[in-house]
């Protein structure tokens, strides 16, 4: 007879200009993700998946009436997927009353890691704080433990810094001074400076960091006596473009100058390697398929034109595979008490705790590498080291937090011929 339905809802952030309009690309991965999850014959045998998307325009207030069209139109659904940090604060605050699980595929904030306000959250996009051990370790690697930070005046910046203020304390590296900025930096290289700051953190977003980047070259903090650690998700000519209309008045040589150097961290979010995933695919098989639904979409992706959230696509394809296999496990333990999914309402508690361990257990080989959260329902993931080497991001390394790992390629170049200080080193003559 027909398959019977399991009804999960899928908010993404697709219109809008506020935010992160990663569902342009999201929203088709999660379609190709549903395709395969009911190819499989043995994944959810007897039911099909269906998912009920809608444009949340990265709009918080938006997003919850999306979620209560979703909550308060028959069918009745299983689980929710949402976007942005935003939506899925107020989704994931929200959905727990009605005892449903939220798994987040674009949302970076740190402030959802926290069990108490957000007891059914996972997300498949790693916190912000992903950076920070990373980060330490290189400081290690390097010996610098003197250490400044300089900071945009954004939540998830400044929950990222004080995570990353805890680890310093822990791995004895001294912050000499911590700066911040709403939108002007000015000042606060300024003070950089004045504390003869030598390697400097930074955390702002990409409009944010061309006004760093020329305030670097106009105070001159920047060279063989300084290394600058920046967020490696930028698009890659991030520092030459958009100048004239950003009122940004250094020149795309000057701009060149003072980012030579600079190291960036970032989440592996496609896998690095050639491995056949759960899917049967490899990431690049992936990303061929995900391609092509784009350019059917209309995106002009041979000519560079790719939608917002391209880089986070993997997530919500690994998403909704973890969906599946959450529901397969949840099905399985059910049908042992005679239950099954069909009886979900939005009042079981029961049910809802079978899909929650269910989640919790999660563990295979995604598009964006093991798929598998922490106790907070974080996802654990690699992260990536470059460094700006001629204009160029080159690799240097990936970092396994989990098993403390660095795989190092010995790339790193330093104009100064030598590692760099973390302060001026004072010789007496005896
Ligand atoms: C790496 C980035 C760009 C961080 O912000 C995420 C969006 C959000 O946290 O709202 C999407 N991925």
């Amino acid at each position: 007879g027909r398959p019977d339905e399991l009804h999960i809802g899928g908010i993404f952030p697709i219109a809008g200009t506020g935010g992160w309009q990663g569902g342009q690309a999201c929203m088709p991965a999660a379609r190709l993700a549903l395709d395969d999850v009911n190819k499989e014959p043995n994944l959810l045998p007897g039911f099909k998946l269906i998912l009920h998307s809608n444009d949340s325009e990265c709009e918080p207030g938006l997003g919850a009436s999306v979620m209560y069209n979703l909550l308060y139109n028959r069918p009745q659904k299983l689980m929710l997927l949402a976007g942005c940090s935003t939506v899925c604060t107020t989704v994931a605050e929200a959905a727990k009353m009605w005892n449903l699980i939220v798994l987040c595929y674009g949302a970076s904030s740190p402030a959802l890691s926290d069990r108490s306000r957000f007891p059914t959250l996972f997300r498949t996009h790693p916190s912000a704080t992903v950076h920070n051990p990373t980060r330490i370790k290189l400081m290690k690697k390097f010996g610098w433990s003197r250490v400044a930070i300089l900071q945009q005046a954004e939540e998830v910046f400044i929950s990222t810094v004080e995570d990353l203020e805890n680890r310093c304390m822990e791995a004895g590296v001294e912050i000499v001074t911590r700066q911040s900025f709403l939108s002007d930096p000015t000042d606060a290289v300024r003070n950089l400076r004045r504390q003869d700051a030598r390697i400097i953190v930074g955390l702002f977003y990409v409009v944010a960091a061309r006004r760093v980047l020329c305030e670097m070259y106009k105070q001159q903090l920047y060279g063989r006596a300084h290394v600058w650690f920046f967020i490696g998700w930028y698009e890659d000519n991030w520092y030459e473009v958009n100048l004239e209309n950003e009122g940004i008045t250094c020149t795309i040589e000057q701009m060149r100058i003072a980012a030579e150097g600079h190291l960036t961290t970032e989440a592996l979010m496609w896998n690095q390697n050639n491995q056949t995933t759960i899917s049967g695919m490899t990431a690049e098989e992936f990303r061929q398929r995900l391609n092509h639904a784009l350019i059917e979409e209309g995106y002009d992706i041979n000519h560079d034109r790719y939608p917002e959230g391209y880089q986070e696509a993997p997530l919500a394809y690994d998403a909704v595979w973890s969906v599946a296999l959450a529901f397969n496990k949840t099905m399985e333990r059910l049908k042992q008490r005679q239950k099954s999914l069909r009886d979900f309402t939005y009042t079981d508690k029961e049910i809802a705790d079978e899909i929650y361990a269910a989640m919790n257990s999660t563990q295979f080989l995604g598009i964006s590498g093991v798929v598998a959260f922490s106790s907070q329902g974080d996802r654990i993931a690699l992260t990536q080291i470059e460094q700006m080497v001629n204009g160029k991001y080159e690799k240097l390394g990936y970092y396994d937090t989990q098993l403390d790992n660095l795989t190092w390629l010995n790339m790193e170049q330093w104009s100064g011929g030598k590692v760099p200080q973390d302060r001026t080193i004072v010789r007496r003559v005896l």
